[in-house]
């Protein structure tokens, strides 16, 4: 793998997902969106879990401090029932959080359903003594991945929410990642100027 290579952790917390009751829609989402949003190369690493708080935790840390993921994204168990623990999970393996990216998910996310308050989500960064990486939950709702991650446009593919991960390709160079870059038409990464770098043919 090259070193400019983005190491995702793509991982679908649901109880029915993984005991087989119906078929993960939750990886197979998060690959599409990311495949057509990523200029650059990056590569998966997924895991399909029920909804267990010690699973998640010991998912998450495995992804971030041994396969040594930039970025890992959840799908599932952020809701208000008994068993969404997903949120907990990420803030029990935290260093740092992110209140930004679950405010802004909520935001857009009420653009699609008014049910978007009950979503409990939450981003933070994990840091080891030598690396760090991006923890971001979205809702269980194969849907609200593109939804949350891209935002709302128009017909003529005008922004009206920003979705989240305009702001992720920026959050991975400061903590340390590879320089990522994504397709405009998707989602448009943002960055200062001073942290914009010159193609080597511009
Ligand atoms: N991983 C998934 N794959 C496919 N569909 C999913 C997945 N997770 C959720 N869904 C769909 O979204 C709906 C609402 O999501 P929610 O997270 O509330 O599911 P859930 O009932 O809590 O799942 P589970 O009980 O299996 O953990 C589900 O009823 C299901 O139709
Ligand atoms: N963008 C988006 N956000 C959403 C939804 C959705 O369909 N799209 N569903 C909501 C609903 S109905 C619930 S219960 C919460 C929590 O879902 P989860 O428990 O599957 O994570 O996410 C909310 N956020």
């Amino acid at each position: 793998m090259s070193e400019d290579t983005l190491l995702v952790g793509l991982v679908s917390v649901s109880d029915r997902a993984s005991g087989g009751v119906y078929q993960d829609q939750g990886i197979p989402a998060l690959e599409e969106w990311l495949r057509s949003a990523l200029a650059t190369p990056v590569r998966f690493e997924t895991r399909l879990i029920p909804d267990e708080r010690a699973q998640i935790e010991s998912t998450l840390v495995d992804l971030v401090d041994n396969v040594r993921c930039h970025l890992v994204l959840t799908t599932g168990g952020t809701g208000p029932a008994r068993r969404d623990v997903t949120p907990e999970a990420t803030l029990a393996i935290a260093t740092k959080e992110m209140p930004g990216f679950g405010e802004q998910m909520r935001q857009v996310s009420l653009a699609f359903v008014p049910t978007a308050i009950l979503s409990r989500q939450v981003a933070v960064i994990r840091e080891t003594p030598d690396h760090a990486a991006l923890v971001i939950n979205l809702p269980g709702q194969p849907k609200a991945i593109k939804e949350t991650l891209e935002g709302l446009k128009d017909a003529d593919g005008k922004q009206i929410v920003g979705g989240v991960f305009a702001a992720v390709p920026y959050c991975i160079d400061l903590i340390g990642g590879p320089y990522a870059e994504t397709h405009d038409a998707v989602c448009k990464a943002f960055r200062p100027k001073s942290a914009i770098r010159k193609k080597d043919n511009a």
